[in-house]
């Protein structure tokens, strides 16, 4: 998507003067995306972001927009949210919970090699560790108590083999989350949702993470797996590219040092990212909201992935 809720020229230049942003001079629906409604935002001054968010409150938005103010200011590439004369950074646009943040430069690299896994790699580690004095607390509203609300929601859509593995595949991480090996995981704020299409690069160098509206306390070992699960397969067949998830783990672990305990977790986690967003594209394609523009991703992209990690445990070697 996506341009759930339609924004009038007039009302995005009201909102651009109060935030002391310039005079609009371009408006412009993002068409990707499926969670928000995404416009650039142009003024005599700069580009950004709206963001009208369609799912997330008033009372959960303040953790992103809160953490991606406190990752900028510790210098982590992410786009700072806009604030009013009284400095507050969440507004209100037609009732729903509005954003507007600068607009980062640089493009998709939606075919990585190793030079932008390792970026990203070492990026994430240095995120981790700016988010750990950050005050604010929220879990990953996409995590086990969601996945286990929505399979039950999505199982009538599914194939017999598809809903059996789906199950199998719950009940393990219930198991998982229960045991003394994952309570013991390092945890903090994480992204959660750093795919492909979150991150920009100019050239080949990395200009920054946006996104952060799936971000949530959780353990550092769940936004290594999701990354490791997008930036380092062959999207044909899922198959992950060993040489990358090396590069991006040894980026990573330079900067904050995977423990022993994550390395035996990770197959597990890997496991948990690919069953996350397999239910999330599940629960996306056949329950869908109305969008001017809406794109669904493909949920058997993550069904193959998850057959995959669990067909072929990749164990890092640290080195
Ligand atoms: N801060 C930003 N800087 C540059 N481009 C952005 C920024 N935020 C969003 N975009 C663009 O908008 C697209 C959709 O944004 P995204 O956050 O993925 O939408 P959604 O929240 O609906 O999934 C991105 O793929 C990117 O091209
Ligand atoms: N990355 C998720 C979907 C979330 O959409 P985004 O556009 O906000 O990244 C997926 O690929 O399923």
């Amino acid at each position: 998507m996506a341009v759930f809720t339609p924004v009038t020229p007039d009302d995005a230049a009201a909102l651009a003067r109060r935030l002391d942003l310039g005079t609009l001079t371009e408006l412009r629906g993002i068409q990707s995306g499926i969670e928000n409604t995404n416009y650039f935002l142009t003024t005599d001054r700069g580009e950004y972001v709206l963001t009208l968010f369609e799912r997330l409150t008033f009372e959960q938005l303040p953790f992103y927009l809160h953490l991606m103010k406190h990752l900028a200011q510790r210098g982590i590439p992410v786009p700072e949210p806009k604030g009013d004369a009284s400095g507050e950074i969440l507004h209100a646009l037609y009732g729903k919970p509005t954003a507007v943040v600068d607009k980062l430069r640089g493009q998709h690299q939606l075919a990585p090699d190793q030079r932008h896994c390792e970026q990203v790699g070492a990026m994430l580690a240095r995120m981790h560790l700016a988010g750990r004095d950050y005050p604010r607390h929220q879990p990953n509203l996409r995590g086990l108590a969601w996945w286990t609300e929505t399979v039950p929601v999505v199982l009538p859509y599914l194939e017999p083999a598809q809903a059996e593995l789906i199950q199998d595949e719950l009940a393990f991480q219930q198991a998982l989350a229960a045991s003394p090996a994952y309570a013991q995981l390092p945890r903090g704020p994480i992204h959660a949702d750093l795919f492909r299409d979150n991150v920009m690069f100019e050239g080949d160098t990395l200009t920054g993470f946006f996104d952060f509206y799936f971000a949530g306390v959780d353990t550092w070992l769940f936004d290594i797996a999701v990354c490791l699960n997008d930036w380092c397969v062959d999207l044909a067949t899922g198959r992950l590219d060993e040489q990358r998830a090396q590069a991006f783990c040894n980026a990573y672990d330079r900067v904050r040092e995977i423990t022993h305990d994550e390395c035996r977790l990770l197959p597990a986690l890997m496991r948990a990212g690919a069953l996350r967003f397999w239910i999330s594209r599940l629960w996306d394609y056949h329950l869908p909201r109305d969008a001017q523009m809406l794109k669904a991703h493909d949920p058997a992209h993550f069904e193959r992935i998850l057959r995959e990690r669990r067909a072929q445990p990749w164990h890092y070697l640290r080195g």
